[in-house]
């Protein structure tokens, strides 16, 4: 399993963007079928399982009862086994799907109420994706793939020009420019992707399984790209991917689907820290919680005979970040947060989680 370093590293300005959301979903539904208005609202069909609601009705509850916010600059990310309604329900935020209940809003307004002229307008200025397949066009040049929603837009050629070159220079296609897409590898054409997407600079990028394809190594390549280019241009990211250290490295917090629901919504520590159910549990069974815990899970309160003299270190550093420091030390480290003890942390509490039994920590 990759290191989920660049994880930590995000994560100390993660409580820094609490703003108002731009993605605001409540109770939202999406069942298929013909019969489809009838389920979120009737009781005894919610009541049965998938396969009885298919047999009795002809429909398929791809996504139910989901609740979440992503606040600006965040990076949120869906993650579910196959089937979970992880696409579903992402094509409902940008109304590729129509949702059959509840509601949505986007940098406050409300996206179900959004006409045809209002919903071009919002794809064309807001919203970018980015796809597994890439979905670029085969006989245009790099530059010109890069720059085709600028020039759907009615930008000058001049202006798309300067600004493809700005967005292709960024993911690191410097030379690339007059490539065919056919000339170059899996993980430079989804970087021509990334431009295009980067182009129109959009307020969110949506990204459905966008390196499912690629080799393990440029995949990685690429989760780190995203993490490059998230930091330098703070862009509210929404990421499906079925990876679960892919969605740990990612995410600012992750939604976990099963069944169309939320199993659990939460930052990657809460979700090994604080598993909602054994559903969960199990998921995240073979994460190394050395490398997603923060020092916050694994403190104790001080004993009378602790000294308090100790190196000092904030609640946000991941386990395995201070391992070193604590484990080198010869009294307890001290978790410290605006000039307050919150807790402590001795070899003990370190190496029930670097070396100890597996399970969640005590
Ligand atoms: N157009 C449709 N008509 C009927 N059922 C559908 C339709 N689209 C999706 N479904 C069903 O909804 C459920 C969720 O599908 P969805 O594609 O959203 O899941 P997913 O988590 O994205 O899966 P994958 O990772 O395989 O893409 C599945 O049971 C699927 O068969």
């Amino acid at each position: 399993m990759t290191t989920l370093h660049e994880h930590s590293e995000r994560s100390d300005d993660r409580h820094d963007r609490l703003s108002e959301p731009v993605i605001s979903v409540r109770d939202l539904w999406k069942v298929f079928g013909a019969r489809a208005a009838e389920v979120p609202s009737s009781p005894e069909l919610c009541a049965l399982s998938r396969r009885e609601l298919l047999e009795q009705t002809g429909c398929t509850t791809a996504v139910r009862e989901i609740d979440f916010d992503v606040a600006e600059g965040e990076v949120f990310v869906v993650m579910g086994l196959s089937g979970s309604g992880k696409s579903t329900l992402v094509r409902c935020l940008t109304r590729l799907i129509e949702p059959t209940s509840g509601s949505i809003s986007f940098e406050g307004d409300d996206l179900l109420a959004a006409g045809d002229k209002q919903l071009r307008e919002l794809r064309r200025n807001k919203f970018s994706m980015v796809f597994q397949h890439f979905g670029l066009l085969p006989h245009r040049r790099v530059i010109d793939n890069v720059a085709f929603g600028l020039e759907v837009n009615g930008v000058g050629k001049a202006q798309r020009a300067t600004r493809a070159q700005e967005v292709i220079e960024l993911v690191g296609l410097g030379g690339n420019e007059t490539s065919y897409p056919h000339q170059l590898s899996g993980g430079m054409q989804q970087r021509v992707g990334l431009a295009r997407a980067l182009a129109g600079d959009p307020d969110v990028l949506f990204f459905d399984e966008p390196f499912s394809a690629l080799d393990p190594l440029i995949r990685r390549d690429m989760q780190s790209e995203v993490i490059r280019l998230h930091r330098e241009m703070g862009k509210t990211m929404v990421f499906i991917t079925h990876d679960l250290s892919e969605a740990l490295k990612l995410g600012d917090r992750i939604l976990i689907m099963r069944d169309g629901q939320a199993a659990q919504v939460g930052t990657g520590d809460e979700l090994i820290g604080a598993p909602a159910d054994d559903y969960i549990r199990d998921f995240v069974r073979d994460v190394p919680k050395s490398d997603v815990l923060t020092l916050r899970w694994i403190m104790r309160a001080p004993r009378e005979d602790d000294a308090l003299d100790g190196p000092e270190l904030g609640p946000d550093v991941v386990v395995s970040e201070a391992t070193r420091r604590v484990l080198e030390a010869d009294r307890p480290a001290k978790v410290v947060q605006d000039g307050r003890l919150l807790g402590i942390v001795g070899d003990d509490e370190i190496l029930a989680i670097v070396a100890g039994p597996e399970g969640d920590p005590a």
